[in-house]
């Protein structure tokens, strides 16, 4: 089912602080959405609040229908929207495969389960694979994960929060630390994933962002400057003039 994601007039403050205001935007379902801005432009407070982490000063979010700006985060990934676990969750000790499989027997309930029945098993097995297929990470099902290279910890990371069958991937620079060379790989993967699944992600390397977001959304000292195709984000003025400034500022 394709829901859309919204927001209205989503703002935040600490204090005198106003870290996101009145940002309304809506991400198409399938899409790969991107975030951009400077440092401090109030990205990951805006993620923050669409998976409930934070709770906003004002404003809503909406999930199709629904209004779930009160709905707590678990309440959220029941409904799909699911963030990628930080890399300190992963169960290093475990294999890949085990993971996943865990992840999904936690969605399924069987994780608390006494008894869990062969089939079970072999259908949390087989859907774990198919996953671990869609990331690439086949060959390495029965590595630990903690002997897995950083770039390939991150995927796993994606495939914990598939395991949820999302319906919204949210993503806060998930190449983040991955050497330059592999982040492309990570976002070819990102990009192919099914289309029932709607991308939000938020990155700083430009190159990336263009190559692979189809809707470009610039947040600016917590308000939404624009918000266009990668083509229309290049040739903004505005932004260009966010970015040269910045780079000017070292
Ligand atoms: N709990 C908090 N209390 C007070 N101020 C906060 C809090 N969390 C974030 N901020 C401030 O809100 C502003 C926006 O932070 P946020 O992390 O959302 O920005 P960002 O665009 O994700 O930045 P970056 O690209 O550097 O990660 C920053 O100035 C930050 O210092």
């Amino acid at each position: 089912m394709n829901t859309t994601l919204r927001t209205e007039g989503l703002s935040k403050q600490w204090g005198a602080f106003k870290a996101n205001s009145d940002v309304s935007l809506t991400f198409e379902p399938g899409g790969r959405h991107a975030l951009i801005g400077p440092n401090g432009a109030g990205k990951t407070t805006f993620i923050n609040m669409l998976t409930g982490a934070l709770s906003p000063t004002s404003g809503r979010v909406y999930f199709g229908d629904r209004d779930i700006t009160s709905l707590p985060q678990h309440e959220r990934v029941k409904l799909g929207m699911t963030r990628t676990f930080q890399i300190n969750t992963l169960f290093l000790g475990l294999t890949v495969l085990e993971s996943v499989v865990l992840a999904i027997s936690e969605r399924e309930g069987l994780f608390k389960a006494w008894f869990k029945t062969v089939e079970q098993q072999k259908q949390a097995i087989d859907e774990a694979m198919a996953l671990l297929g869609t990331l690439k990470l086949e060959k390495d099902a029965n590595t630990l994960t903690r002997n897995l290279p950083y770039g390939k910890q991150r995927l796993v990371e994606i495939a914990l929060a598939l395991a949820t069958k999302p319906r919204v991937l949210l993503l806060d620079e998930p190449a983040a630390g991955i050497p330059s060379g592999d982040s492309a790989e990570l976002f070819e993967v990102i990009a192919d994933l099914p289309r029932d699944v709607t991308v939000v992600f938020i990155e700083h390397d430009m190159g990336l962002v263009f190559r692979f977001a189809e809707t470009i959304t610039v947040l600016v000292g917590g308000k939404v400057l624009t918000q266009g195709t990668p083509a229309e984000i290049s040739s903004d003025k505005r932004v260009k003039e966010v970015y040269l400034g910045e780079a000017e500022h070292g």
